[in-house]
């Protein structure tokens, strides 16, 4: 009965203790705590948020976080934050390789390195994309970002995030979010790890409406799964780096802060196996838009236009007849930044490879690659499974500026556009209304 150990659903009311009584009964805060504990609030929403987007979480910790010398700020390197202004946002498709892992011991947090965003953290609006590379465990050292919660999607190595709520494993093809204030530590069982990061200035990211799909489907919230408490009783030194607007902060303990021995609330960190995905795709014709693929959206407040969508490519039956199957070549108002965590994307044959990423603003003209458009031509169409693939897009209103670092960077392909390059002309019947 592996699954009684964990709390799962998105969004659901959890409570955990590590021992026995320590969370209060029927209230959030009685005149003394069982054990001396102290009861604090983390809240995710505004108080006043409608009951079903709010979020909070009561803790039952050893000290409460306000016993905290001052914060100083600390070199953020390759971490930047919105506003993004360093340069100009490029109309051009952009794609980067992957970049080499650090050869020198590097953390989670020591490895954060920015490739663009929108938005900024005072706006609460908008997203920065990192990639980290990372090759040490973080020690005696916390994390916290005052500025968005973290989508975090490992593309290798497993994560063990050790969170204020206890301890997630985030292996590949699983991804972990991380709520906007949260104190996370990060080990690496297998030495090292690569990945991608959504930062999320705007509203918190949640399971998209179902509309006609009906009550089941996509990512269904069962599958979203929480940590149990789990807390250490540790008097060492610890640094606690938080981002706060842009830049990084740090101020020393003198104990662990992931001291929280209870907690019930709504405000957590989950995981979730993008394997257990409900992908939904045509049994008919055509190439659905690919928001049918969307596992999380964090809505802006326009309707239907997302601050930014999470949205996976995995493994599925291609059915549709008398189709071009691949996606299709379009030109969107929403801006596309992708990732591959394992194996080939169905619209790009060659160079789009796991633990690179590529970008694609608004209205920029892009699609599947000259090689897909011929092989997928050519095609015949039997049932095919695509498999052994998982890519993802974070999908966003507003355009996605690079950072200087990522236009800089040796990674930045430098003939990505000649993948669309001599796409044969259509060859016309010469009576056509045609002029020349
Ligand atoms: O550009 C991309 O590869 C992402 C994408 C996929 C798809 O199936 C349809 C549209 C789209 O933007
Ligand atoms: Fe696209």
């Amino acid at each position: 009965m592996e699954n009684v150990r964990h709390l799962t659903g998105f969004g659901n009311e959890h409570a955990s203790e590590a021992v026995a009584g320590a969370l209060p009964v029927g209230q959030n805060t009685p005149q003394r705590v069982a054990f001396g504990l102290y009861a604090e609030q983390l809240s995710g929403t505004a108080f006043t948020a409608p009951r079903g987007v709010n979020r909070r979480t009561w803790m039952y910790r050893l000290r409460p976080s306000a016993g905290h010398p001052a914060y100083r700020p600390v070199e953020a390197r390759t971490l930047k934050s919105g506003p993004f202004r360093e340069v100009p946002p490029s109309p051009n498709r952009l794609r980067w390789s992957p970049a080499p892992m650090p050869t020198t011991p590097t953390t989670f947090l020591e490895g954060l390195f920015t490739l663009g965003g929108n938005g900024s953290p005072a706006e609460n609006a908008g997203a920065a994309v990192h990639l980290y590379a990372a090759t040490a465990s973080m020690t005696d050292t916390a994390f916290f970002n005052a500025d968005g919660e973290m989508l975090i999607v490992p593309q290798s190595g497993t994560l063990r995030i050790v969170t204020e709520l206890g301890v997630l494993e985030v292996p590949p093809g699983h991804v972990a979010l991380i709520p906007r204030g949260m104190r996370m530590r990060v080990e690496l069982p297998g030495g090292s790890a690569r990945g991608y990061i959504c930062e999320n200035y705007g509203a918190q990211f949640r399971l998209p409406e179902l509309g006609p799909i009906g009550s089941n489907g996509l990512a269904n919230p069962r599958d979203f799964v929480a940590p149990h408490a789990a807390y250490e009783d540790v008097e060492r030194p610890t640094r606690v780096v938080q981002k706060f607007q842009g830049n990084l902060w740090e101020t020393t303990l003198d104990h662990s802060p992931f001291d929280v021995v209870a907690w019930h609330g709504n405000n957590v960190p989950y995981t979730y196996d993008l394997a257990r995905f409900n992908t939904i795709n045509t049994v008919s014709y055509d190439h659905p838009d690919p928001s049918i693929f969307t596992v999380l959206t964090s809505p802006s407040d326009t309707p239907g236009t997302a601050n930014c969508d999470f949205v996976i490519f995995p493994p599925r039956w291609m059915v549709a007849e008398n189709t071009f199957r691949p996606p299709w070549f379009h030109r969107n108002v929403m801006s596309e930044l992708m990732g591959l965590v394992h194996g080939v994307y169905d619209a790009k044959a060659d160079a789009f490879l796991p633990g690179g990423a590529s970008l694609h603003n608004c209205m920029s003209a892009h699609g599947p690659d000259r090689k897909t458009y011929e092989a997928a031509v050519a095609a015949e169409l039997t049932p095919k499974k695509i498999d052994n693939t998982l890519a993802f897009m974070f999908e966003t209103r507003w355009v996605i500026a690079p950072t200087l670092q990522a236009m800089e960077s040796p990674v930045l392909q430098k003939d990505y556009d000649a993948c669309w390059a001599d796409l044969p002309k259509a060859k016309m019947q010469s009576s056509g209304g045609g002029q020349s």
